[in-house]
């Protein structure tokens, strides 16, 4: 980490493990540079997704050979989404949260003009989700942690709910996986997608990742119909037959330097007991939302205080949310700030210590005491905050 900076930025890009560098270099230069074509082969670049899905699926509780690695959250929703769809019957509605990370609403919407025949998405407020789960609705997509506020979902029991009900779950573990154990299977979750950049400290852009059930794994046929998962990629048929497993779910030629630096920083999960990892989250949050109300009473804790109820982040409200993070960020404390008013502080005991948050809420507090976000140089909203 650099020198003085306390990085609660971490759910929405990990930072550099120190393993990654040299592990680039010498892809780069010897794999890519020497091997050239031949590191298809050689240099073991056809299996890495299948390497990755490996390292990743013991910490989203996945079954064996249930998780596909590459392209972002987005494709990969719209790949789990659309298989979905094709399993759906007579069921029409798409169930989610308007809350949602808006790319995955966005990517319903897409796929729902795409496909008509009445399918459509309905988004309601958070709390009004659960109990609309009923006959009509073919997929319930929610995210497990929220974005915004770092409100916890109860994934075993609303995966139940819809299984009652007769609906398929989707599951967007981008805010959830490697900050908290996740149990996809004994939740007995249908679908699930996540992010490799943000608590899995992957890089910017890191390829994504999707989850599909071993009981639907066989009978689904991809949309996204690509060579890398036809069965026999390199017999090069002039139709589409899907490969058996999860391979299936490839598209098109993995990114291998991303899926390098991605594995790399993975090995850093091997032996990690996430319960614990979590648990210290948590009590750091703790210990950021008691500095916090007694620093400045009247700040809005927009997490709960529950911890069945939090993933690895704590939000505050603030009128002034997008000035005050800017003063922060001037003074080496990374956040972030989310529309309209959420101030928003990944907590990820990999990297911060107690003493981090102790120097994050006494800036903070400074800041508030002293207006020292009121100021223009802050007013200036970036495109990327
Ligand atoms: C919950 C959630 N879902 C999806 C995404 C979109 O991911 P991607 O940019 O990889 O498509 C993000 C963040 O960007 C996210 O936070
Ligand atoms: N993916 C991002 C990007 O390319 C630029 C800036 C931020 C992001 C993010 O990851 C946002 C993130 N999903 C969020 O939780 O808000």
């Amino acid at each position: 980490m650099p020198e003085g900076l306390i990085y609660l930025d971490g759910n929405s890009l990990g930072p550099l493990p120190k393993t990654v560098p040299p592990r680039m270099a010498d892809a780069v230069s010897r794999q890519w540079g020497n091997s050239l074509v031949k590191g298809w082969n050689e240099a073991g670049w056809f299996k890495l997704p299948s390497v990755v899905a490996a390292q990743l699926e013991p910490l989203i509780g996945a079954e064996p050979g249930s998780v596909a690695v590459g392209d972002s959250t987005s494709i990969n929703l719209f790949k789990v989404l659309s298989a979905a769809l094709k399993m759906s019957g007579s069921r029409r509605r798409i169930l989610s949260d308007s809350g949602n990370f808006p790319s995955d609403l966005y990517i319903a919407e897409g796929l729902v003009s795409l496909v008509g025949s009445g399918f459509h998405l309905m988004a309601l407020p958070s709390d009004k989700v659960e109990a609309a789960i009923g006959a009509d609705v073919a997929v319930v997509m929610l995210t497990e942690v929220d974005y915004r506020t770092g409100q916890r979902r109860n994934m075993r029991s609303v995966t139940q709910a819809a299984h009652a009900a007769g609906a398929l779950v989707i599951w967007d573990l981008s805010h959830s996986a490697g900050a908290l154990p996740v149990r996809l299977a004994d939740c007995n979750a249908d679908f699930a997608v996540g992010c490799g950049y943000k608590f899995l400290n992957g890089g910017p852009g890191a390829p994504a990742f999707l989850y599909v059930a071993p009981r639907h794994a066989e009978s689904l046929v991809p949309t996204l119909s690509g060579w890398m998962g036809h069965s026999a990629p390199f017999a090069f048929e002039s139709s589409y037959r899907p490969a058996s497993g999860i391979e299936k779910m490839q598209a098109g030629t993995p990114p291998i330097l991303s899926l390098i630096a991605f594995s790399t920083a993975l090995e850093l999960f091997k032996d990690l007991d996430l319960e614990a990892l979590h648990a210290r989250s948590l009590q750091l949050g703790d210990l950021f939302i008691a500095e916090m109300a007694r620093r400045c009473p009247y700040l809005e804790l927009a997490t709960p205080r529950d911890h069945r109820l939090r993933g690895s982040q704590v939000s505050f409200r603030h009128a002034n949310g997008y000035e005050v993070m800017q003063a922060l960020i001037a003074r080496d404390v990374i956040g972030d700030f989310r529309s309209p008013d959420i101030i928003r502080f990944g907590i990820t005991p990999l990297y911060i210590s107690h003493d981090d948050i102790i120097r994050a809420s006494a800036t903070l507090e400074q800041i508030l005491r002293d207006r020292l976000w009121d100021t223009d140089t802050y007013r200036v909203r970036a495109a990327v905050t």
